[in-house]
């Protein structure tokens, strides 16, 4: 196939990197930078029709819109942030459980009447009224801020464009106050800031996305159907159990229970022999097993696994579905 590559766009430096790294070589695919670390394009191990590039997560977020990238991983903080119409750009396929950060506002802690975002708005009309300056905000997330104070009605403040150290700007009197992202609080609390009760903006958390202005190929779509294929094929084993037990009869009803209570599947049939072989959500598996036991069986072997294909899964489903 001599068609345009599927290009994977994957974090290269930053909080996202590593967790991203991992995330790919669980699922069995292992990046090839021929020429080192410093090389930002590679390949993927044994899949040809793959382009790899190594970009910063909002570089991800850029190349995602434009259609320059097919799928990628960055924070969900950045597709709002610097994609205008992101729900019509991009489709997020699944979040992944890392780079969580808050998008907040936050305010010097000395402000002690300043609890939620009307008592912020009473303070900005003050500044306005009394002062004749608008209150200064201190951020990146330019358009995230502009939109939450839009919905609750501020308007008397001026944003002054961050681009790093966001939180020193009270402090140096850049700014009043900041919209920042924030995961354990430490750098608000060393900079004597505090959240805005109701100013948390968003919660994001890397997520892989795929970008619905990317011209999907067959090559495309046959690789990307093959990388969601093994990436769903280790969720389904890391959130899945296998149960393994004889029951001298096991009857309709109890399997009918198994199912129905216990969220269990007999993925290779019943046998015959009484021999079981159940899978089961990861957090079912105790009371399976107390069951099993209740019905008889007195040798119970629960497995973790390392794949589970399936026919279709929910990855391929969502991408399909919205690229047609
Ligand atoms: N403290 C954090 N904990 C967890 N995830 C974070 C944290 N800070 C940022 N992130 C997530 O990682 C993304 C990238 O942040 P990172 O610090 O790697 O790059 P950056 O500082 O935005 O950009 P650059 O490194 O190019 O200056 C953020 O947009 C957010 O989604
Ligand atoms: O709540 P905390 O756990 O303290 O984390 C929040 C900090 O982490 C990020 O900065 P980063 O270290 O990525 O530096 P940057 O300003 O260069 O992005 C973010 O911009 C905050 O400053
Ligand atoms: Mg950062």
């Amino acid at each position: 196939m001599s068609e345009a590559p599927l290009v994977l766009a994957v974090p290269s430096k930053g909080r996202l990197q590593e967790n991203a790294a991992a995330f790919f070589a669980r699922a069995g695919l292992t990046f090839v930078q021929s020429r080192g670390a410093r090389d930002y394009r590679g390949t993927l191990k044994g899949l040809a029709g793959v382009e790899v590039l190594f970009l910063s997560a909002s570089e991800i977020a850029a190349q995602l819109a434009s259609g320059a990238a097919h799928l990628g991983i960055t924070g969900e903080d950045l597709i709002r942030e610097d994609i205008p119409d992101a729900d019509a750009a991009v489709e997020l396929l699944t979040p992944l459980g890392f780079g969580h950060a808050n998008v907040v506002v936050a305010v010097p802690q000395a402000w002690i009447d300043v609890r939620t975002m009307a008592d912020l708005d009473d303070v900005a009309a003050d500044m306005r009224h009394r002062h004749g300056r608008k209150m200064r905000v201190a951020t990146k997330y330019v358009n995230l801020t502009r939109r939450f104070f839009g919905s609750h009605g501020i308007a008397d403040y001026r944003i002054v464009e961050s681009l790093g150290a966001t939180e020193g700007a009270p402090a140096s009197g850049a700014a009043e106050i900041i919209v920042d992202i924030t995961t354990t609080g430490a750098t608000l609390a060393a900079n004597a800031l505090k959240i805005v009760e109701d100013g948390v903006i968003l919660r994001s958390e890397a997520n892989l996305i795929a970008s619905v202005r990317a011209p999907w190929s067959a090559t495309a779509r046959a690789a990307a159907r093959t990388i969601l294929t093994r990436i769903a094929a280790e969720e389904a084993a890391r959130t899945t159990r296998e149960v393994r037990a004889y029951l001298a009869e096991p009857d309709e009803a109890l399997i009918t229970d198994l199912r129905e209570n216990f969220g269990a599947e007999l993925p290779f049939g019943l046998g015959g022999n009484g021999a079981l072989v159940i899978h089961c959500p990861r957090g079912q598996v105790f009371a399976l097993a107390e069951r099993l036991a209740e019905n008889g069986a007195d040798h119970i072997a629960v497995h973790q696994l390392d794949y589970v294909f399936r026919a279709s899964n929910p990855l391929s489903e969502r991408l399909f579905t919205r690229i047609g």
